[in-house]
């Protein structure tokens, strides 16, 4: 479980996120919605300790993230808002294995861990392509497989989904659904609320730094009003 207490932090004596409370338990999809700057991507990074509570406390499994970061980081995949940011090799293939060699793994359970990656964002058998020869929702794809390589008991996605058409994007969304359904825990930041809210079992939404939705997407939708997010219609 992932469980924010009381956190509050600030850039610069600036306040970006103001006595937050919430968990993402083992196995659940969360939306995490709010309009721009509100502070999604400043809760996020707190999850694997990118960042630390100026007050409150951010516990992974029961332990603080600022314990043990390196717990925290191993069972906590970050999919980052711009791709690039994430990528330490040439090549596709390279890329989504440099984690798990990092682990210490068996060559054939990387190898096994980069084709179910690639499968599951529908880039199987491009291993050897260059990643700067991409196209942009081809480098998101991308750093999602590599962060499903590491096989993490709970995953952060910050807009995952930029670049992607919509068959990309629902295959992907369909992979986090189904790796919830699995015992994942899933927390996926989006201002592109269309069919996540049919998938996710939480919306939970952000404004000015404070969560003030917290429910199933049946209840919270009409929460969102008001919150500058584009509600799906019908
Ligand atoms: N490194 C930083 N230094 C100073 N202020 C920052 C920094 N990063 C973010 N902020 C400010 O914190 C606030 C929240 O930003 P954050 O990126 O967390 O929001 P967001 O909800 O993820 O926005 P978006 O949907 O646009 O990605 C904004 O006012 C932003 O300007």
């Amino acid at each position: 479980m992932i469980e924010f207490r009381s956190v509050s932090y600030a850039f610069d004596d600036v306040p970006v996120l103001e006595d937050v409370s919430l968990s993402i338990d083992d196995g659940e999809f969360v939306l995490l919605a709010g309009a721009n700057g509100s502070g999604k991507t400043t809760l996020l990074r707190h999850c694997n300790g990118l960042l630390t509570p100026d007050s409150g406390t951010v516990r992974v499994d029961g332990t603080p993230v600022e314990d043990d970061l390196i717990a925290a980081r191993s069972s906590v995949g970050m999919v980052f808002q711009h791709p690039r940011d994430q990528f330490v090799s040439a090549t596709v293939g390279a890329d989504i294995a440099f984690g798990p060699e990092n682990l210490g793994l068996e060559r054939t359970e990387i190898d096994r861990r980069v084709d179910a990656a690639l499968a599951a964002v529908n880039m199987t058998g491009r291993e050897d392509d260059r990643i700067d020869a991409l196209s942009g929702g081809e480098q998101s794809r991308v750093a999602i497989a590599g962060a499903l390589a590491m096989e993490p008991t709970h995953l952060v996605l910050d807009e995952p989904f930029t670049g992607l058409d919509d068959p990309a994007r629902r295959s992907v969304l369909e992979r986090l659904a189904s790796l919830a359904a699995d015992g994942t825990g899933v927390l996926l930041a989006t201002h592109d609320l269309r069919d996540v809210c049919e998938l996710a079992d939480r919306v939970i939404a952000m404004r000015d730094g404070r969560v003030v939705v917290d429910g199933p997407p049946a209840n919270a939708l009409g929460d969102l009003d008001g919150l500058e997010v584009r509600v799906p219609s019908g």
